[in-house]
């Protein structure tokens, strides 16, 4: 089995903190230097004296400027993502990935006025989406170097459409971290928030679907690459949407028996999904709710957690956690894998963006391994460790076990 491969990083806070997380200790250690440290920076650039003399001077030059550039993206954050935004909107990157065309084009194609068109593609340039290419008699405008990655990866484009739900909860991010903001419209598109245990008729559950599906392929590399399923004949995927995960489980894996449960109008387009490649017959679907209803007859070696957990609060989770070891087989695994808080690089991702946009979608919180860890152990499995993986910005990944044999959990 491959979590014995990985050494484990310990999750449990019930061990001797030095011997639990020695790089912890390390941290308080240098604590009150660090604090020192940062009380007198923080004097320092709090100062415009100081900041005037600093952007002037040679030595210090570079890094007043990177840092007032880092702040002045955060303050213009939100007008580069509407630009990226009407971009895609209006496909100006699909049209330029077959190469470089002129403005009286890009307009035409776009419906826009040249003099439109001219804004939108300078500001695209500014932010390495667009390149403009003066050095002939006619100005032609081909993809940036962001612009030329945006268009191999169509997750992201189906994120930026995405968000213009999102942003429109966000108009009051005050109001939302106080709980007075109205009917947000991800608890809408996102039904299972809203109605925990079962979809809402309202919800377009083939939109979200798909939405998640866009950018399962490049999750499931990711899972796939890091942690090593073979072991396992018998893996249940709880959640698991259309079903892509699976079919990538089966493409590496052609002798395990696949299950997916998803609530009953996901698991419909799971079927038909799967029901029309060639692993139609070995992955079964089953509908039904992962809180409630019975997981599928007999016990699994793996059960995965695929951007799941973090939808739930911890009481939701926990039960979760504790109706897979349930169901496993001695020795088996439960995996939760999704981007996590508190990394050096998925902090971004996990704290900033998936906290936001948890919080508008009304339930779930995104956790550190180490909580998950903890969870875990509360739901009666052990030995929870984090798997690395090479991009924690996609997804990083806990696996927790139950041991082989002597061991009764009532
Ligand atoms: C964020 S999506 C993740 C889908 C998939 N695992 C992936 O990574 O692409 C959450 C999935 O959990 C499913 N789900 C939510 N609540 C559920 C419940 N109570 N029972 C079964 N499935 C549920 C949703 O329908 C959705 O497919």
């Amino acid at each position: 089995m491959s979590t014995t491969e990985t050494e484990p990083v310990s999750l449990h806070s019930d061990r001797p903190s030095g011997w639990a997380d020695p790089i912890r200790e390390i941290r308080r250690f240098f604590r009150p230097s660090r604090e020192s440290w940062q009380s007198f920076r923080n004097r320092k650039l709090q100062d415009r004296a100081f900041q005037r003399s600093s952007a002037r001077f040679w030595l210090t030059r570079r890094f007043a400027r990177r840092n007032s550039r880092r702040l002045f993206d955060l303050v213009a954050g939100f007008v580069y993502s509407q630009v990226l935004a009407a971009g895609v909107e209006l496909n100006v990157f699909r049209h330029l990935s077959r190469g470089p065309r002129t403005l009286a084009e890009i307009a035409a194609a776009a419906g826009l006025t040249l003099d439109a068109a001219d804004r939108l593609l300078r500001a695209l340039d500014a932010i390495d989406l667009v390149e403009i290419d003066d050095s002939d008699d006619e100005t032609v405008y081909g993809l940036g170097a962001l612009g030329a990655a945006l268009v191999a990866n169509p997750g992201a484009e189906a994120m930026i459409r995405h968000h213009k739900d999102f942003y429109q909860d966000l108009g009051d991010p005050v109001a939302l971290l106080k709980g007075t903001a109205p009917a947000t419209r991800l608890s809408k598109l996102w039904p299972y928030a809203a109605a925990p245990g079962g979809a809402a008729p309202d919800g377009d559950v083939a939109a979200y679907t798909d939405l998640m599906a866009t950018s399962q392929d490049f999750v499931a590399e990711e899972i796939l690459g890091s942690y090593d399923v073979s072991w396992a004949r018998r893996i249940l995927d709880l959640g698991g949407g259309d079903g892509r995960f699976l079919r990538r489980v089966a493409e590496h894996h052609p002798d395990a028996e696949l299950h997916l449960m998803d609530l009953p109008q996901v698991a419909g387009i799971a079927a038909e999904r799967i029901g029309q490649t060639r692993f139609g017959r070995r992955i079964h679907v089953h509908s039904g709710d992962f809180f409630e209803d019975p997981y599928p007859e007999g016990r699994f070696d793996l059960i995965t957690l695929v951007r799941i957990l973090h939808d739930h609060d911890d009481e939701e989770a926990l039960k979760l956690l504790t109706r897979a070891r349930e169901s496993l087989e001695p020795g088996g695994v439960v995996m939760v894998a999704e981007p996590m808080a508190g990394g050096r690089d998925s902090a971004a991702v996990a704290d900033a963006y998936f906290g936001f946009y948890l919080l508008a979608m009304g339930r779930g919180r995104p956790r550190t391994p180490r909580e998950i860890g903890r969870l875990m152990t509360a739901a009666g499995l052990t030995r929870a460790h984090e798997i690395p993986t090479a991009l924690p910005l996609a997804t990083s990944i806990v696996v927790g076990e139950i041991p082989r044999r002597n061991v009764s959990f009532s």
